[in-house]
């Protein structure tokens, strides 16, 4: 039973994926160790309430075969390593590199995904051998700018060709990815199976894929930089560092958990907590004289406008 997965160009974003998957298939592996399907807590893995742990997927949505490739030798030895430590549920990943690596991941997946950076993506597919090798296959690419025209010139007709855009905390199964709609149901059971393993996931057009590769994809970066600016305030106040770090981070976590599963708006979140000649108000007022709400917009804009030019020839 399952399928093959391969990843292509396995660096940080091919780990955080196949990180997801296999903390999810080793928690149902734990959850039902004799084939039983009566749910139970799983004894590893980080359960959370956004990610699936493949409990209730249906066995043909599920990959039992790993492989990936890289682009040097030092790099496969490292992932050997890392995907060693990640990978306890006894899930072989093959890691490969090297010339005709990429064609033979192909050959050997039922679905593909192409984990390189954009630059790289179309040298991979216009590899000789990768246009019959991903017949009838699937192939996602998580390469920014890189569209649905582009991949779909690269393969037969036969090939479902994807986009997705995840993000790092994937790795941690409290990713965010977006997926352009698949028609064919099956093609979209295993695409949601493996991305609903690494977090939230929902389905949107391509038109919209270079915002949320920037609200997304490059997100990630853009929280990181407010958690270290707040707590940068609280180390400046007197706070030990760590300190600072934990809070900033669960004050984020839990505010973006209230917008996300009590539905509040992010106002009604802000007006909660601001207390008439109180000190968010002064707060506030201060990062409104800074233009950061703007700021953080205009920011969004334009990576979203760079997203655009990636993964295309330069003129
Ligand atoms: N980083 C992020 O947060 C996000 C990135 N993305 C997209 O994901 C893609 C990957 O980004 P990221 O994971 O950060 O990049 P990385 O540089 O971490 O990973 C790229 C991987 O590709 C490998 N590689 C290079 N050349 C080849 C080749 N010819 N054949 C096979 N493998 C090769 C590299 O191996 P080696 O190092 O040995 O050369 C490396 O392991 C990009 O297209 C990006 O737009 C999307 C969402 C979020
Ligand atoms: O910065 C980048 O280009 C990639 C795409 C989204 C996140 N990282």
């Amino acid at each position: 039973m399952g399928y093959t997965l391969g990843i292509v160009g396995c660096g940080t974003m091919g780990i955080a994926i196949l990180s997801g998957v296999l903390t999810s298939l080793e928690a149902r592996l734990s959850a039902f160790p004799d084939g039983r399907h009566t749910p139970r807590e799983p004894s590893s893995g980080i359960s959370t309430p956004t990610a699936s742990l493949f409990l209730d997927a249906p066995e043909e949505t599920l990959p039992s075969k790993f492989i990936a490739t890289v682009g040097r030798e030092e790099t496969a030895r490292k992932l050997r390593k890392t995907l060693g430590a990640i990978n306890e549920s006894g899930q072989q990943v093959d890691v490969r590199f090297g010339a005709g690596s990429n064609v033979a991941l192909a050959k050997d997946a039922d679905v593909i995904i192409i984990c390189s950076k954009p630059n790289v993506a179309k040298s991979i597919m216009q590899e000789k051998g990768m246009y019959d090798a991903v017949d009838g296959k699937i192939v996602v690419s998580i390469c920014a700018g890189v569209t649905i025209s582009q991949l779909t010139s690269w393969v037969p007709e036969t090939t479902q060709v994807v986009r997705a855009m995840p993000n790092t905390p994937c790795k941690i199964r409290e990713g965010m990815t977006i997926v352009t709609p698949l028609p064919d149901a099956r093609s979209r059971a295993l695409i949601l199976a493996i991305f609903t393993s690494c977090g939230r996931c929902r389905f949107l057009d391509e038109k919209h894929f270079d915002a949320c590769t920037a609200l997304a994809g490059s997100g990630p970066a853009f929280v990181a930089l407010v958690l270290e600016a707040m707590a940068d305030g609280g180390v400046m106040m007197g706070l030990p560092r760590a300190e600072a770090i934990e809070i900033a981070a669960q004050t984020i976590q839990g505010t973006g958990r209230m917008a996300l599963y009590a539905g509040l708006h992010p106002a009604q979140l802000k007006d909660t907590v601001t207390t008439p000649g109180g000190c968010t108000i002064a707060g506030l007022l201060t990062m409104e004289d800074g233009r950061v709400r703007s700021t953080m917009a205009r920011a969004i804009q334009v990576a979203t406008n760079h997203a655009a030019g990636l993964g295309q020839d330069k003129k």
